[in-house]
């Protein structure tokens, strides 16, 4: 292996390329599987708001923030740092679910 500093900037960027065209498109499928994911909770945004239901459901989370820790601990992820991830992500969708919802009960209707 050639030690730190011997390949130019250019050699160095076409070794890696490979590699880094494979994240860009991981990266870009985390966003759209992001994206889906935010769909159907608000699915459940609305369905909550034509049944009455809280929008706050701390047992399904911690059911969520739990089955996220066994599958990464199965697949080799520190399960704090996927539990962080899905901490945020999770804090989006009530922050998204919470627009929804009162957007249905200030019209009256399902969005
Ligand atoms: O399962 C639900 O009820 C959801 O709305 C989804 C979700 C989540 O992002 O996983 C969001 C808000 C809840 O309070 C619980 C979980």
């Amino acid at each position: 292996m050639k030690q730190q500093g011997q390949l130019s900037k250019t050699g160095a960027s076409n070794i890696l390329q490979p590699q880094r065209e494979r994240l860009d498109s991981i990266s870009l499928q985390v966003v759209d599987l992001l994206s889906e994911r935010m769909k159907v909770c608000l699915d459940i945004a609305e369905l909550k708001a034509v049944h009455g239901i809280a929008m706050m459901q701390p047992g399904r989370i911690s059911y969520v923030l739990d089955m996220i820790r066994t599958r990464s601990e199965a697949v080799g992820l520190r399960p704090e740092y996927t539990e962080s991830i899905f901490k945020l992500i999770i804090e989006e969708t009530c922050i998204q679910e919470d627009v929804l919802i009162n957007q249905c009960l200030a019209s009256g209707r399902p969005s």
